[in-house]
């Protein structure tokens, strides 16, 4: 066995590490740490590989240690936890790697990582896992065991969709969170048209393919990092999910309307808007936080948008000189985030059942404001990335209670698969491809048409 710890896997580690231990967020440490550019392409994707398969399959894994253990599961520490779930990991899910690599790999790390005779426990625990391997893969569950060990699914979050959604829909939308996501751009129409992209992209040797929702959108593979292209320098594109157009195209903002994006970072939607209304003046884009207010200003500089102005406000207080001043609001809230559990798997472990509450608390307020800010006859929609009816249908439920004078209008021109009686779209990973969103379009009538009182 060489000395030699193998990088990649002691990079993996780390980010186990920071992510489970220190709270951090996948996407960013993986972004940081992918940065580096001695890092080979190949090292890259098993980095990535790894991370993203510990966090999405953490409880299969920790099952599987916890029932070849003799130290009780929570008595070990927490870097051989890592190295532990990163090896049980590779012995269950990554056929290309051999079982013993994984093993002798895990043991050289222990040596590292942990003092005493850790390496012999990890040696013994990933042994004995070895031994019942196949015992392990046709193990019978029952129907909730198989959510939350074999799917990995955190009991509360399956318990509140088993209260929403039949339990075979469940289970196909925890399957699939353990899955990649596409990766799918949408063309800067201010800047070139699809076929023009799609030359563009070819001879830059990217796999390009027909999206499935929404006109603007190609899937791409094969392109490693993304930002050294001279077609994404150049703005041609910006990365966003099907899913995520669809917001916009619901909005529908033409040029000439005044129009407020109300929590917009990191700006994929504000940028959509700001073409549709061929970067006209008249679009105010809003976050909570500085940091993220940038995110959006570059994303506005590279697709070549001008004339978007930020501002640092808080979609919570409402602001007087703010009402009645908005054509089109898009209200793209903060949420649970269920929806993107294959692209962001640490929301499975980071969200708390006592968020929800915290998190509706929050949309109702928002929605309150959006709607106070919206010109009479002007038009809102409420957005969200989760299939959480509560942050969802009943959002929408709780604003159509509150004012005689909103409307829930139908949505036309899309896809009716992802239509629930043409008012709301609610798309699921499993079935549409893409993340798993939700959108409804209000109206503020000018008067009372309820005709309550
Ligand atoms: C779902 S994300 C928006 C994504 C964005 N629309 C896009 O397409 O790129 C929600 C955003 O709301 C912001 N946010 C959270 N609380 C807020 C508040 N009280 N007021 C304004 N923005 C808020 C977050 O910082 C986050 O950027």
């Amino acid at each position: 066995m060489q000395n030699k710890i193998d990088y990649p896997r002691e990079v993996a580690i780390k980010l186990l590490y920071e992510i489970n231990t220190n709270d951090a967020f996948i996407n960013i440490v993986l972004k940081k740490s992918l940065k580096n550019s001695l890092l080979k392409d190949v090292d890259r994707s098993f980095i990535n590989a790894l991370v993203n398969g510990v966090i999405k399959n953490r409880n299969y894994c920790d099952w599987i240690i916890t029932n070849h253990s003799k130290t009780k599961f929570e008595k070990i520490s927490p870097w051989i936890k890592e190295i532990l779930r990163l090896s049980v990991f590779q012995i269950f899910f990554l056929d290309k790697v051999p079982d013993s690599a994984a093993v002798n790999e895990s043991v050289k790390l222990s040596k590292k990582y942990s003092k005493g005779k850790a390496d012999k426990f990890v040696n013994g625990v990933l042994r004995n896992i070895i031994r019942n391997k196949d015992e392990i893969i046709n193990k019978n569950f029952t129907q909730h065991e198989e959510l939350i060990i074999k799917y990995s699914a955190p009991v509360w979050i399956a318990e509140l969709l088993k209260n929403q959604y039949k339990l075979s829909t469940v289970k196909s939308f925890f399957i699939e969170s353990l899955n990649s996501a596409p990766t799918t751009i949408r063309v800067n129409k201010l800047k070139i048209n699809k076929n023009d992209l799609i030359k563009i992209l070819e001879e830059e040797d990217i796999d390009v393919y027909d999206a499935k929702l929404c006109e603007s959108a190609i899937v791409i593979k094969n392109f490693g990092d993304i930002t050294k292209y001279n077609s994404y320098k150049d703005g041609l594109f910006i990365i966003q999910d099907e899913a995520a157009m669809l917001v916009v195209d619901v909005l529908d903002p033409k040029p000439g309307d005044i129009v407020l994006d109300m929590c917009s970072a990191p700006g994929g939607k504000t940028t959509h808007i700001g073409e549709k209304i061929l970067d006209q003046p008249g679009l105010s884009a809003r976050d909570i936080y500085q940091h993220k207010l940038e995110l959006i200003n570059e994303n506005c500089n590279r697709l070549h948008l001008e004339n978007v102005k930020l501002e640092l406000k808080n979609g919570s207080v409402l602001y007087s000189e703010d009402i009645e001043k908005y054509d089109k609001i898009l209200l793209d809230a903060p949420c649970s985030g269920l929806g993107i559990i294959r692209r962001k798997p640490d929301i499975k472990w980071k969200l708390k059942k006592q968020d929800i509450n915290s998190i509706i608390k929050l949309q109702k307020q928002l929605i309150d404001n959006a709607f106070t800010y919206l010109k009479p006859g002007g038009v809102l929609v409420y957005s969200t990335c989760t299939i959480n009816k509560m942050e969802n249908q009943e959002i929408v439920e709780y604003l159509m209670n509150k004012y005689k004078n909103a409307v829930l209008l139908d949505i036309e021109n899309v896809n009716k698969d992802i239509l629930l009686n043409d008012k709301f779209i609610q798309t699921f990973p499993e079935l549409d491809g893409c993340d798993g969103f939700f959108i409804s379009k209000i109206l503020k009538a000018s008067k009372d048409i309820h005709g309550k009182s």
